[in-house]
């Protein structure tokens, strides 16, 4: 049975709501986006408080680009941002209504391809997970309400998203040379509210470790949980707040969990009892992470 970790902020930086977590694997540095606070940041190391990147409109998340720099997915489409210069462009325009939708959770697949999922503002079925094909974005994934917890399998096979507001964590078969995934299903169902019952929360970001486990935030639930490839929790990490909404493995071992969380719109009880509400967590654990893929887009 493995002790209970230490956790450390990250710095004395809060997001309202800190998402996208990436661990940079040659820069070697921490990267994350603030969505309602209109950031990208930046943790170098032994920095105290990171670098920022102002967004004109709400970035979901962020992947690091083989030729340097970041792509931004935000809810006016997808930029490109060169993190040495602060310049951007638009690179794409959103596949949806952004006065409804903004893009959320997105990740690299093994080959490279940037997937990219967006959530509806009313927290609607109106959602969808897509993929990147250089020029446009396709649809993989209607029907979704809050795309999220996108990680593949260590060996490439298996393709995992989550759609929050239903509580479910999908997999499906992935073919790496084509992009395509197959024969969908439900990994893991967790209980939404139920009155005069213990709320458990709900799967919002996700990282892969070396052994194919899926660690899974529970937005609501105050915990991260690792799962095996079967579905069962075989890990839960309390953490101290209560919205935790994205863990990445990083460090030069890859050991680091570094855990994004909110603060926006949660009771003023709640922010008093958890000053670390907004920070990014750090803790240790014994199996490393799956290191991120750079995009070729
Ligand atoms: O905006 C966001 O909110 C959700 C939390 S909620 O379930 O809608 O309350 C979170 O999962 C998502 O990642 C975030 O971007």
């Amino acid at each position: 049975m493995a002790l209970e970790p230490d956790i450390q902020p990250l710095g004395a930086h809060r997001c309202l709501l800190g998402e996208s977590p990436l661990w940079h694997p040659t820069e070697q540095c921490l990267y994350a986006v603030d969505i309602p606070g209109r950031q990208v940041l930046r943790w170098r190391e032994g920095a105290d408080m990171p670098d920022m990147w102002p967004q004109d409109a709400e970035p979901g998340c962020i992947a690091a680009r083989a030729g340097g720099g970041l792509l931004v997915a935000r809810r006016d489409g997808l930029w490109a941002l060169d993190t040495s210069t602060g310049a951007q462009h638009l690179v794409s325009a959103p596949p949806y209504d952004p006065a409804r939708l903004r893009f959320n959770d997105g990740k690299v697949d093994p080959a490279g391809r940037l997937w990219v999922g967006s959530i509806s503002d009313a927290r609607e079925p109106e959602a969808a997970l897509y993929r990147f094909d250089g020029g446009a974005f396709a649809a993989q994934v209607p029907g979704l309400t809050t795309s999220n917890g996108l990680a593949w399998s260590p060996d490439g096979r298996r393709m995992h998203w989550s759609d929050t507001k239903a509580h479910r964590i999908y997999v499906a078969d992935f073919d790496v040379a084509t992009g395509t995934l197959s024969s969908p299903r439900v990994c893991a169902e967790f209980k939404p509210r139920t009155p005069g019952e213990a709320y458990g929360g709900r799967p919002d970001g996700a990282a892969m470790d070396a052994e194919g486990h899926y660690w899974a935030a529970m937005f609501e639930g105050g915990c991260v949980l690792r799962i095996a490839p079967g579905g069962d929790v075989v890990r839960r990490i309390d953490l101290p707040v209560t919205c935790p909404t994205m863990p990445t493995f990083g460090g030069a071992d890859g050991r680091t969990l570094f855990v994004t969380t909110a603060r926006e719109k949660r009771p003023a009880e709640e922010l008093a009892r958890e000053p670390l509400a907004g920070a990014v967590l750090q803790l240790r654990v014994d199996v490393p992470g799956l290191p991120a893929t750079l995009t070729q887009a």
